[in-house]
């Protein structure tokens, strides 16, 4: 039996940091990897939707997960995406990663051209050739990626020994329930949706990655504590407060990560930039979106967690 303990709890999605003039910062990036080491998170997803993959150069990611490692290693458990969209870069991503032994990669499917189940099964398992001893994670994400993981897929996938499990940002939670009976105990599902971590969890994965946990990683520790503890009425509340948090972040134009990097500018007095093009940076117009989000957070962590 696998031990799949230290990927199990809260790990934040790692968002792109930005210099003031747009490109990869790395003491920004290990600023932002001291700022979850010192909220207690269990590890990190960098270079993953959140990190505005599929904007950056292989360089880029290059520069991002060594720059994390440098910070992270011992301390966080770090999952690095490495899915380019074609197997050789992927492949050099993955190598590289294996060399700064993170504890696994992930990779979403190929996008763009809709390829056969076994071209994606044959996609994924050269990228993991080229890390032969680090834990492979699937990215299911079908609302983007235009592919879904079918439960066949999975099975062929899990003839790879190196493949450890899911991250499922599909919106059903019976999809969770799904692919945690096809893989049993020696496998582990992440809850995608920050939505509906409860949900999911309740439903079997047994632990969560998600986009908005950097803005108010003390909310989702306190919801991952109150799942643990069976305190479901409780769970439910953050749940809630989490909910109208994000739906406040989304409710404007201005990309969710700008607005969420605008929230750690103000909550955290963390400066990482804002978003690569072609995203929408924060607009003007906007900004108090992302004070009355980063206030949302700061009255629910004193209602929840501060007064518990
Ligand atoms: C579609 C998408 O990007 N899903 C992310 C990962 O699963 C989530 O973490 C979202 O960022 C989050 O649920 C906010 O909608
Ligand atoms: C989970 C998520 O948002 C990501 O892939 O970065």
């Amino acid at each position: 039996m696998r031990n799949l303990k230290k990927y199990q709890g809260v790990l934040p999605a790692f968002y792109a940091c930005y210099d003031d003039n747009g490109e990869i910062s790395a003491a920004r990036v290990r600023e932002l990897v001291r700022y979850f080491i010192a909220k207690g998170v269990k590890g990190i997803y960098v270079n993953g939707s959140s990190g505005e993959c599929i904007y950056q150069s292989v360089q880029d990611r290059k520069t991002v997960i060594e720059a994390v490692m440098a910070e992270a290693k011992g301390k966080l458990t770090v999952i690095n995406h490495v899915a380019c969209n074609n197997t050789k870069d992927s492949m050099e991503l993955a190598a590289h990663s294996q060399a700064l032994e993170v504890d696994a990669i992930a990779a979403i499917p190929p996008i763009y051209f809709k390829l056969p189940e076994a071209a994606i099964a044959t996609y994924w398992n050269s990228i993991s050739s080229a890390a032969p001893d680090t834990d492979f994670i699937i990215y299911n994400i079908p609302q983007l990626a235009g592919v879904a993981l079918t439960n066949n897929l999975y099975a062929v996938m899990r003839k790879n020994p190196r493949v450890i499990g899911v991250k499922n940002s599909s919106m059903a939670v019976q999809d969770i329930q799904m692919f945690n009976l096809a893989g049993g105990e020696n496998y582990i599902v992440f809850n995608g949706p920050d939505e509906q971590y409860l949900g999911g969890r309740v439903m079997g994965a047994k632990a969560g990655i998600g986009g908005t946990y950097a803005v108010m990683p003390e909310l989702f520790l306190q919801l991952e504590k109150c799942i643990e503890e069976q305190n479901l009425t409780t769970a439910a509340k953050i749940q809630y407060a989490i909910n109208d948090i994000i739906y406040k972040m989304v409710s404007g134009k201005s990309n969710m990560y700008a607005v969420a990097k605008e929230i750690l500018r103000i909550n955290a007095g963390i400066n990482i930039g804002s978003v690569r093009e072609p995203l929408t940076a924060l607009l003007p117009e906007e900004k108090y979106i992302a004070e009355e989000a980063a206030e949302m957070i700061n009255c629910a962590v004193t209602k929840y967690v501060k007064e518990n």
